[in-house]
């Protein structure tokens, strides 16, 4: 990665922690959320049944010689962790692996009448038409009136705190406040991000989504801002290739969120029609990488997707995980630099994150300070703060 010293990588094998409550308690009200929103049948309740034993016990035991993906999964590690306990892997690789096993469970992968079907689509459709959303659209009707740098200021900020529409989040963070002792944004590169994506047109934007919804929403709502300014002359939107840590967008989450856009009133019409022709005529490319589900860090990505990122101008890399993906999900000292850690990666690249779990890089040590003195360590997790983090 480079000449940084490295840290030690998260495994969820300790009680109390963080990364031990995804999978005790989170994966479980994931299981019990999915079983509740389907009349599933005998078949798929007894396969969720033995997933979640495996929640609380299990061991990681290989796809079977049938599984479309098992050469896939083979390179991704299964072998070598085949046999250990759910809780002694990288917490990135037993999450993943958690995903892959549900997705199983439902039938989803087919084949059956099940197949293609995703578990998490009632609580994704249900946020997109939430009045949240109709306020957050009507709200584009004062924005157009105003500069165009205020308008992708609004955009930039309404993409990234729409990290926090995070539904396997909301299912355990009921009650985190904010916090006026400390800014928000525990780190702003704007600036650098806008000489990235400034005029003369920067080419091509990669934008790597996390959720759907509305974070998706917002995300869209930026794409097609600067392509109408031509701050970029083309976008490509990297996507889920199935669902994933329960709100992560996929192809078909795009095609809701612009025809929600599409069918609402004002200002948001407009920008779903831009977004509907910049689809149909290619400024607007989705990619579902197989990768994107990978348990993997991007230090470990394929030739094909790193081309994809040495095309860009530059690649924003949205959410929490996509964060612990890019810099490896690490106990990073705070202070560690982010260009450090990002040094590998093919082309100038940006974060954009609220803080939802404990590795974080690039912080002064002042903010870092500033941080545990107001909250001790739930800074880390709260999903109160965000940043903006680039590397060019
Ligand atoms: O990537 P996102 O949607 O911003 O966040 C995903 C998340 O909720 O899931 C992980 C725990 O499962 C954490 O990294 C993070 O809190």
């Amino acid at each position: 990665m480079s000449d940084t010293p490295t840290a030690p990588v998260i495994v969820p094998d300790e009680p109390g922690t963080f990364p031990h409550g995804v999978l005790a308690e989170r994966h479980p009200a994931i299981v019990r959320q999915v079983r509740e929103a389907f009349p599933y049948e005998p078949a798929q309740h007894r396969a969720l049944d033995a997933l979640l034993a495996d929640c609380a016990t299990g061991t990681i035991e290989p796809l079977p010689a049938g599984a479309h993906d098992r050469e896939r999964w083979r390179a991704w590690g299964m072998d070598t962790y085949a046999g250990r306990s759910w809780y002694d892997v990288p917490w990135l690789w037993s999450e993943s692996w958690f995903y892959r096993r549900l997705l199983d469970a439902v039938g989803y992968f087919g084949p059956g009448p099940w197949q293609g079907d995703d578990p998490f689509r009632p609580s994704k459709l249900a946020e997109l038409g939430s009045p949240a959303t109709d306020e957050e659209l009507a709200a584009l009707d004062d924005l157009t009136g105003r500069p165009e740098d205020e308008q992708a200021a609004a955009l930039l900020h309404g993409s990234l705190w729409g990290n926090r529409a995070d539904l396997g989040f909301r299912l355990s963070a009921e009650g985190a406040g904010e916090s006026a002792a400390v800014p928000a944004l525990v780190a702003d590169d704007t600036e650098r991000l806008w000489t990235l994506l400034g005029t003369p047109a920067a080419d091509t934007l990669c934008l790597v989504a996390d959720n759907a919804g509305r974070e998706l929403v917002p995300d869209l709502l930026l794409i097609a801002h600067l392509l109408a300014h031509g701050r970029i002359g083309r976008a490509v939107l990297h996507v889920k290739p199935y669902p994933y840590y329960v709100s992560d967008a996929t192809t078909a989450d795009v095609v809701d969120a612009v025809r929600r856009l599409t069918g609402a009133e004002g200002a948001a019409a407009a920008y779903g029609r831009g977004l509907w022709a910049a689809l149909s005529d290619g400024r607007l490319t989705l990619r579902a990488h197989p990768f994107s589900c990978s348990p993997l860090p991007y230090t470990e990505m394929p030739d094909d997707l790193r081309a994809d990122f040495a095309a860009a101008a530059v690649t924003v890399v949205k959410g929490d995980l996509n964060y612990r993906r890019l810099v490896e999900d690490r106990y990073w000292p705070p202070t560690t630099p982010f260009a450090d850690v990002t040094r590998y990666f093919p082309g100038p690249v940006a974060a954009l994150r609220t803080l939802k779990s404990d590795v974080i890089t690039g912080l002064t040590a002042g903010t870092e300070a500033a941080l545990t003195a107001a909250e001790e360590q739930r800074w880390r997790t709260s999903g109160t703060h965000a940043l903006i983090q680039v590397r060019t």
